[in-house]
């Protein structure tokens, strides 16, 4: 397999990272998710990781908290994730740097853009934590913000669903999954896969995102390396 892309962003799904369990890390599967990123950068892609938090925190689910406060808490567990991912990242022989949208400087790099794109030229992988920095916003958003950043070429959105679909499919098990889909059927039908905020900045900024499953995680070089899975969202060519 060869890859199709040079530089991308894998928005990892933080309930992922519990594997069997419904919260928290389970190191064995991060180690699982983090090999085929080692055999793709091996192979010469630049690799940046979104990840998010919801294996400990979303704040949109935390009921009667202050929403901003509850985000904050949202923000700190998707960076709990982004130094797991790191430390199983560097466990397999590889260089990385984990840089945070809000000033944590004895755990983490500051987000600095132009270092992120030169340590990715370096070949290091640069996981981002605390998403955006701001509340009410989420990882899916931060992946196409920094996406944007440093002009990845794709964000690869590896989540708990193989793709998606018409209605959600872990509440309707009739619904049926597209192959190719373009934002403004994402946003026109109010697919809920990804935020609307998420899908309009990949819209306005020209980024294809491809959804898929990471329950098998050789996913991420398939879907490095351009093979046919999960849903495609891109821009209507015209
Ligand atoms: N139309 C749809 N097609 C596919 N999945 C959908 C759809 N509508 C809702 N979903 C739900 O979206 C979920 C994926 O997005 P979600 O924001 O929950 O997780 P994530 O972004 O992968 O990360 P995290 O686990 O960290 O929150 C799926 O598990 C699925 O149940
Ligand atoms: O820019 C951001 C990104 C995330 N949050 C908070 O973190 C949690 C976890 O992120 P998910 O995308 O849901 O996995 C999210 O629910 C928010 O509470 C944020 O505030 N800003």
């Amino acid at each position: 397999m060869q890859p199709k892309y040079k530089r991308v962003l894998l928005k990892l799904s933080g309930e992922s990272l519990a594997g069997n369990e419904t919260h928290g890390i389970d190191f064995e599967t991060v180690l699982r998710i983090c090999r085929p990123i080692k055999e793709c950068v091996d192979m010469g892609v630049q690799i940046a990781i979104v990840v998010g938090g919801g294996n400990f925190w979303r704040g949109r689910s935390s009921g009667q908290m202050d929403r901003t406060r509850a985000d904050h808490m949202g923000m700190l567990a998707t960076t709990i994730n982004a130094l797991g991912v790191a430390d199983a990242l560097e466990q397999l022989g590889l260089t990385v740097r984990v840089q945070t949208a809000i000033s944590m400087q004895q755990i983490a790099e500051p987000y600095i853009r132009n270092r992120a794109v030169r340590h990715l030229e370096k070949g290091r992988v640069v996981v981002f934590g605390c998403g955006t920095g701001n509340p009410f916003f989420s990882t899916d958003t931060a992946a196409s913000l920094r996406a944007a950043e440093i002009d990845a070429d794709i964000i690869l959105k590896a989540t708990m669903v193989d793709g998606v679909y018409d209605s959600d499919p872990k509440k309707n098990p009739n619904a049926v999954k597209y192959d190719t889909l373009s934002f403004m059927d994402v946003l026109n039908q109010n697919l809920q896969v990804m935020d609307s905020t998420a899908a309009t900045m990949c819209k306005d900024n020209n980024i294809p995102i491809l959804v898929f499953s990471i329950d098998q995680p050789e996913n991420i070089k398939k879907a490095i390396c351009g093979e046919p899975i999960g849903t495609i969202v891109k821009e209507e060519e015209q």
